[in-house]
């Protein structure tokens, strides 16, 4: 049988990255190692400061680490003239939080701009009416960006990193000056292309939710370090660290629904012998079936009081915070039937919430 091997278009090793100013260093890389492979949207999350800019700089060399190895498409970048690194990089395009458009020049200026002198007028005028055409504004040409939204904006900013025809794109916080439909559209619109163009997009962020929308591996940033990576669903599946759940945690706003669970008569009154647990599982299992055989086989009553699922790369993820009445012996065979159907549970403190 043929096997496709993943073919790593960046490889990071051990990057890491000081800055030294007069009083203070900062370590703002921690000797990451980091494979992208071609095809992937590849997502980094990570809060402010955390590194993450740094880091994907590092890519294109915008920022030289101050040791380590950067490959990417083949190249050992770090061994480059500066004109090799040149056509380099117009192999990496980037796009960044606030646009960095020219405002005095019109759409069609700002997406011709990187080809100026590299083809001819003819040929500039075709690639940027083609490119126009493939983010949505083949009708605003000869707009100026103060006339356009900011999703428009970023529009622009897509198009001109696409006027190289580059075999990766570099996305740095570039929804987060954009309210969620926005967002969702943008996010839209870069899955889209690295469908049709075979793109492989890294994706730095704070919002777990543009991750989730449509990247399929996921790393989390934190002080420097990656502190967890993996394929998208077995990192929702099964998140290792506290950072990593709470990431995951605002993507079902969880900590409301928790309040607001807590408030409710059956928590108010729950018996000893109930449980009240949270059960994440990610796969076929839906809330129904599952509810039905916890009563069928196991004579254990489960009441939802919140459900949540969402499809991950076509797959259903849930979370149900749910009460489980029954015997004691019946319920520590229910937890095993969950264990050994993939299906998380944590029990929930009531007290705990209601003080948080
Ligand atoms: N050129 C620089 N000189 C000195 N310190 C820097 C420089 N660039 C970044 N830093 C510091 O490095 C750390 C990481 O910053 P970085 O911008 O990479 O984080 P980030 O995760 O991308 O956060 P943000 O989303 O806020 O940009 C921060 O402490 C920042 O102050």
């Amino acid at each position: 049988m043929r096997q496709i091997m993943a073919e790593s278009v960046i490889t990071l090793k051990q990057v890491d990255v000081n800055f030294v100013e007069k009083k203070r260093s900062v370590h703002a890389v921690d000797h990451v190692d980091l494979t992208v492979n071609r095809g992937d949207i590849y997502g980094i999350v990570g809060y402010s400061g955390a590194g993450k800019s740094t880091l994907v700089r590092t890519i294109n060399l915008l920022q030289r680490p101050t040791s380590g190895a950067v490959t990417v498409l083949g190249q050992d970048m770090l061994a480059l003239t500066p004109k090799q690194l040149r056509l380099e990089r117009r192999r990496i395009g980037m796009i960044f939080q606030h646009f960095n458009l020219m405002n005095s020049r019109t759409i069609a200026d700002n997406i011709a701009f990187p080809l100026r002198g590299r083809k001819s007028k003819a040929e500039i005028a075709k690639k940027v009416a083609d490119l126009l055409d493939l983010v949505g504004l083949a009708d605003r040409a000869g707009a100026y960006p103060a006339e356009l939204s900011g999703g428009q904006k970023q529009r622009v900013g897509i198009a001109r990193a696409l006027a190289s025809d580059p075999e990766i794109l570099i996305s740095d916080e570039a929804t987060s000056a954009l309210d969620p439909k926005t967002t969702s559209a943008i996010l839209d619109l870069l899955q889209s292309l690295n469908e049709k163009l075979g793109l492989t997009i890294v994706l730095i962020t704070h919002e777990m939710e543009a991750v989730k929308q449509i990247c399929n591996r996921v790393a989390v940033m934190d002080e420097g370090r990656i502190i967890e990576r993996g394929d998208l669903l077995q990192i929702f599946a099964q998140p290792q660290q506290q950072l990593t759940k709470d990431f995951i945690d605002t993507t079902i706003q969880l900590d409301a629904a928790l309040k607001s669970v807590v408030a409710q008569p059956a928590v108010q009154n729950l018996k000893p012998t109930d449980r009240l647990v949270r059960l994440t599982y990610v796969g076929d299992s839906t809330d129904q079936p599952l509810v039905a055989t916890l009563y069928k086989e196991y004579n254990v009553v489960a009441n939802i009081l919140f459900g949540d699922i969402q499809i991950l790369q076509g797959t259903p993820f849930g979370n149900l915070i749910i009460v489980l009445s029954g015997a004691p012996a019946d319920l520590d065979r229910t937890f095993a039937y969950l264990k050994a159907n993939d299906v998380t549970v944590q029990p929930i403190d009531p007290k705990e919430v209601a003080n948080s």
